[in-house]
């Protein structure tokens, strides 16, 4: 099953080794194993967490490419990740080359992303508080479902260094005062992505 992310990510230009997909695949049980006890996530279904979960969280790559900005050495913050989206697969595909930090205000959600920490063996910092009483500043912060968009630019905005980046992964629906602000991005296997990219003055 996981052999389909592979082949989907590959599509869309991003190669995966077989080391990334085996954490991927340590990930998915994690999510089959820990959804209903720690209510992680309303995609169960493993199909449609590769694609919904992993496979959208890896369009950020391609974003980034697209727009050339350089994540290497980069402290990146997920603001609201949950089950780790986006923020692990990007750590997943980025190793080294990046620091993360993911900001989570519910507990249960933060006990997860400790022991999936474990599990994959790679390193990032869980942050178990609301992002608001987050002290320290970032060169990228992204999110994906974490709130309503002004609400959300407004917190990421306050930890972010001067400069860096904001990116806010969005549906369809782009608020009209955000429009100067978007950018689409169509991924082979998901519907069309938009996402808001603002860089902090
Ligand atoms: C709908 S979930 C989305 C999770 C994940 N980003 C995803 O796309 O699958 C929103 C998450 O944001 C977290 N959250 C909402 N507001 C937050 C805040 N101010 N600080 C930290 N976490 C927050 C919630 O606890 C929840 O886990």
């Amino acid at each position: 099953m996981i052999h389909r992310l592979k082949e989907l990510a590959q599509k869309n230009g991003i190669t995966l080794s077989e080391d990334q997909l085996e954490k991927f695949q340590t990930y998915l049980d994690m999510l089959s194993k820990w959804n209903r006890v720690y209510n992680l996530t309303s995609i169960r279904k493993k199909e449609e967490i590769i694609t919904k979960h992993f496979l959208d969280s890896l369009s950020l790559v391609k974003l980034f490419e697209e727009k050339n900005i350089s994540v290497e050495g980069k402290n990146i913050a997920d603001l609201g990740s949950g089950a780790g989206f986006p923020g692990v697969p990007l750590k997943i595909y980025y190793a080294d080359r990046i620091n993360l930090y993911l900001i989570e205000a519910v507990q249960k959600k933060c006990i997860f992303l400790e022991m999936l920490k474990k599990e994959l063996k790679i390193d990032y910092t869980v942050l178990c508080r609301r992002a608001e009483d987050v002290n320290f500043q970032f060169d990228i912060v992204v999110s994906r479902a974490a709130g309503e968009t002004f609400t959300v630019l407004k917190w990421a905005k306050d930890i972010l260094k001067k400069g860096g980046y904001i990116i806010i992964m969005k549906g369809k629906q782009v608020e009209e005062e955000l429009r100067p602000f978007t950018v689409s991005l169509k991924m082979y296997g998901l519907p069309e992505r938009k996402f808001i990219l603002i860089q902090k003055s």
